[in-house]
């Protein structure tokens, strides 16, 4: 299995070695030259299969051979043994037809644990091989970095640094970063929005000096193994409400696009998946594009959903490097128009590519707390802001095909929002106990400027040499 770059010059690489490398070096994102395709009895003999057999099937084909199937299914193992549900990501009903995939029950509370803590063991795995220290650096809307903390918390061979955008993420997210003590875990608050933080991410692995100093990794989803990792749920939540032998749509509360482009990618391996529905917050970028054919960027605004409000989504030139049949060029002039003049323009042949899978809906932040408590209401169910924002979008793609199950991701566990999800219902969703004490917690964090010279003359004085 190889992994080709979205923008076509950079080497050609294996699954670990894209791993570990992040961003290619032509400024794109590694894909997998082809996608391993599933038959129908292949998905048929998932069903009844505990969630890690699932995990190990679906991705042992992408690995090649850069992992023995025991190193595999003893990463596997270990990254889901501490979730907190037996079926790791359980399924409830809110409607007929409607469904709701659980995504929350891993050590941080949103569905980026079902992929971090699997990278993690890998990662660890790998650096165990070729004995190198690496130095993580991660940008965060809110839910990425505690994630990526817990999984590279107190390890020897790895520091973790995140961005996050000062004041933009909640409370609990916050102290979810700050508050762990260990000398490897860095928190820096960065002026700006998120795609001020991850334009510097970026910006750090095209300086190749830099990069190559410091031994620079990536664990948002630029890492293909992010996204492999969450194509493993789509297969659960179809086999069980009847796939192959029915189609199943799926509604992705969406900000950087991976989560629904690992949709997009179980469909290519043979899912019968009908549709993908993009589901924007008021930042609706995507759901804009998806509608009128533009990528236009006109502004972040902050939102009860903070985790989406995000406008340069890196895992869309995936999705338009699929839609404009692979050719990286077209990809590296679509997103040098976007970096010089804040938008391009989508071609006639690819919109029709996109629209064959993708359809797409926004809710603002006024129907964002009315779902959450209409869905409290009628349903009982206690939801976050950007579960909200996708159950208010799949209602209106479900009555426009109401024969074809919708599953909706359920992101986040509603504690991480609680003024929002208080604000909406009057109640306020109470921490799990291991987490109780987290505002009482000491919390560590650097303030920074968004300026490329200065993240990496603080990173290289912090990191352990
Ligand atoms: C809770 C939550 N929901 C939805 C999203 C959007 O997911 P993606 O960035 O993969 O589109 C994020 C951020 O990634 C998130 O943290
Ligand atoms: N919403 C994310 C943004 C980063 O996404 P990633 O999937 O690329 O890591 C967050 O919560 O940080």
């Amino acid at each position: 299995m190889r992994y080709i770059s979205t923008r076509g010059t950079a080497p050609v690489l294996t699954f670990s070695e894209a791993m570990m490398t992040g961003l290619a070096r032509d400024g794109g994102l590694y894909v997998p030259e082809t996608v391993p395709q599933f038959t129908p009895d292949e998905i048929a003999a998932l069903a009844g299969q505990s969630y890690e057999e699932v995990a190990y099937r679906v991705m042992r084909p992408f690995c090649g051979e850069s992992f023995s199937e025991e190193e595999l299914r003893g990463a596997i193992a270990r990254a889901y043994a501490g979730f907190g549900h037996a079926a790791r990501a359980p399924m409830v009903q809110l409607a007929p037809n409607h469904f709701l995939l659980e995504l929350f029950h891993g050590p941080t509370l949103a569905f980026k644990d079902f992929a971090m803590q699997v990278i993690g063991q890998l990662f660890q795995i790998a650096l165990a091989r070729d004995g190198k220290k690496i130095t993580i650096v991660g940008a965060t809307s809110g839910d990425t970095g505690s994630a990526a903390i817990e999984a590279f918390r107190g390890l020897d061979n790895v520091d973790v640094f995140i961005l996050f955008p000062h004041g933009r993420v909640s409370e609990v997210q916050r102290r979810q970063m700050t508050t762990p003590s260990e000398v490897n875990v860095h928190a820096l608050a960065l002026e700006g929005d998120f795609d001020d933080c991850q334009g510097k991410l970026k910006d750090m692995f095209n300086d190749f000096t830099f990069r190559d100093e410091v031994g620079l990794a990536g664990v948002n989803s630029i890492n293909f193994a992010r996204v492999l990792a969450q194509i493993v749920y789509y297969f659960t939540a179809a086999v069980a409400l009847g796939a192959p032998h029915r189609k199943i749509s799926f509604t992705v509360p969406t900000g950087n696009f991976g989560d629904i482009f690992a949709g997009f990618l179980a469909k290519e391996m043979g899912l019968p998946v009908e549709r993908l529905v993009i589901a924007t917050n008021q930042n609706d970028i995507l759901d804009r594009c998806i509608k009128q054919g533009a990528y236009a960027k006109r502004g972040v605004k902050p939102s009860i959903s903070p985790s989406m409000d995000i406008e340069v989504s890196s895992n869309f030139e995936r999705a338009l490097f699929w839609a404009y049949g692979k050719d990286g060029a077209a990809i590296t002039a679509l997103m040098g128009e976007l970096s010089e003049a804040g938008s391009f323009t989508v071609s006639e042949n690819a919109m029709a590519a996109l629209l064959q899978n993708y359809d797409s809906g926004s809710v603002d932040e006024a129907g964002t707390s009315g779902v959450i408590a209409r869905t409290l209401a009628e349903t009982g169910e206690l939801i976050c802001p950007h579960t909200a924002v996708g159950v208010g979008v799949a209602e209106a793609a479900l009555a426009r095909q109401p024969e074809v199950p919708m599953v909706t991701l359920s992101t986040a566990h509603p504690a991480k929002f609680p003024d929002a999800v208080e604000a909406a219902t009057g109640i306020r969703p109470p921490l799990p106990p291991r987490m109780a004490d987290l505002f009482d917690r000491p919390e560590r964090v650097t303030r920074v400027p968004n300026d490329l010279a200065a993240l990496e003359t603080l990173i290289r004085e912090r990191r352990r040499k």
